[in-house]
């Protein structure tokens, strides 16, 4: 009997899942689903790899019980991919904190510790956790297993990893972590596919979506990222402030008299994009308006991704290749072209009619500039087959 693994991936805007044949040494799709939890009623869309329509619920409201979604959700795999042995499911859970550099299996003790970081990831975590203890009490047999976002800048060493604040805080966890491994493991190996010849040149993956970070590869290996402890900082997101001065955050307190909840609010869901457009955190709204706010919004984006990028080049002594993307990054050709502009002096050339055509190589010269569409539930997939295969677990 062939077996498949399901892959929930869940973001800060969206809840994606993927189902994984698993019998030969690649993964192969089945089916996807995204929930878009925009609209008031949230939909779940199942289609085939073609695009083709197979099913579809309703939640009666955002946070509606997840147990009934779960419920359907496993029906219909169970009935449409009967033929399949579900042996796992394989979550996206955003932070692993200190103890997790790889996969783990989401055992009653990993999830309560997972559960304690939700400080550090408090629009993900909870939301990446919800779906683990909910399929628990569906299918208390099945296992479930945690990739983690952070696992991949585990090869981040000092000083990159570090804060400059007094040394005890470093022992108790508090340093730079970064986000988005999953994405960034996954183009770093389409990169050496595509392109071996700069498998172990200096290379920076731009991941743009809602939430957006930049990765420093050396030899396909993380050494320096712009997320730190939280999802917050770096890049400016969809509603995330990115890189701020911490004196903001104190003046607000003590002047302002914002409570604590209302800045942490304010830094994760009403800033970034949204907050400096004052229209949306959606990037394509932001292109189609002809406001100055949404300029302004559009503006700043690109001129800390530059900004940041050079910071990445700098960690690794220069730069020989850029890769874009996420929603933005694979989509949004504008984006890259006022990116590429602004990076002109360390010798980036967006060739204008590729990146317009939206080719996977967009630019030669001195920094090979590449598109590639990230998959994260593959990588999970691949590594949920990996951990099967293993002596102990088989
Ligand atoms: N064609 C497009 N042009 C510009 N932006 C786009 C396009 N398609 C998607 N995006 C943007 O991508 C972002 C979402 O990215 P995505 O990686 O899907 O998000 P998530 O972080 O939820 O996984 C949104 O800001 C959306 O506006
Ligand atoms: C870590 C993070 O920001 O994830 P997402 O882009 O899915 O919000
Ligand atoms: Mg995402």
């Amino acid at each position: 009997m062939a077996a498949s693994v399901l892959v929930l991936n869940s973001g800060s805007s969206s809840i994606k899942f993927g189902l994984f044949d698993i019998s030969a040494a690649e993964p192969a799709l089945l089916c996807t689903g995204l929930l878009d939890e925009h609209e008031a009623k949230p939909r779940l869309v199942v289609k085939s790899p073609a695009g083709e329509h197979l099913f579809e619920t309703q939640r009666e409201a955002a946070d509606a019980d997840s147990v009934h979604l779960f419920t359907e959700v496993l029906g219909f795999i169970e009935n449409r991919f009967g033929d399949h042995r579900q042996r796992v499911i394989g979550h996206r859970i955003v932070h692993g904190g200190p103890d997790y550099s790889g996969p783990v299996e989401l055992t009653d003790d990993v999830t309560a510790k997972l559960e304690a970081l939700a400080p550090l990831a408090p629009l993900h975590q909870p939301r990446c956790l919800v779906p683990v203890r909910t399929i628990r009490t569906i299918k208390p047999d099945l296992m479930q297993i945690a990739c983690f976002d952070t696992a991949f800048h585990h090869s981040m060493a000092p000083p990159a990893n570090r804060f400059a604040i007094p040394r005890r805080f470093e022992a108790r966890g508090i340093r730079r972590y970064g986000f988005h491994g999953l994405s960034f493991e996954y183009v770093a190996g389409r990169l050496a596919g595509i392109a071996p010849e700069l498998a172990a040149k200096r290379t920076v993956i731009a991941h743009l979506g809602n939430g957006a970070s930049l990765c420093a590869l050396r030899d396909g290996r993380s050494i320096d990222t712009t997320m730190g402890l939280t999802p917050l900082d770096g890049l400016v997101m969809g509603t995330r402030c990115g890189m701020i001065d911490p004196g903001v955050l104190l003046y607000l307190q003590q002047h302002e008299k914002m409570p604590v909840e209302d800045v942490q609010h304010l830094l994760y869901h009403q800033s970034g994009l949204l907050g400096v457009s004052g229209l949306s955190a959606d990037m394509r709204t932001l292109l189609a308006s002809h406001e100055t706010a949404a300029r302004d919004a559009v503006d700043l984006f690109t001129f800390r991704a530059a900004q940041q990028v050079a910071m990445m080049a700098n960690s690794l002594g220069g730069l020989d290749c850029l890769v874009f993307t996420g929603g933005i990054g694979e989509h949004a050709k504008k984006i890259r072209g006022a990116i590429g502009e602004r990076l002109a002096w360390l010798g980036l050339r967006i060739d204008a009619a590729a990146n317009d055509e939206g080719r996977e190589r967009i630019g030669g010269g001195a920094v090979e500039t590449f598109v590639i569409p990230t998959n994260e539930e593959i990588t999970i997939a691949r590594h949920c087959a990996a951990l099967l295969r293993a002596p102990h677990i088989a």
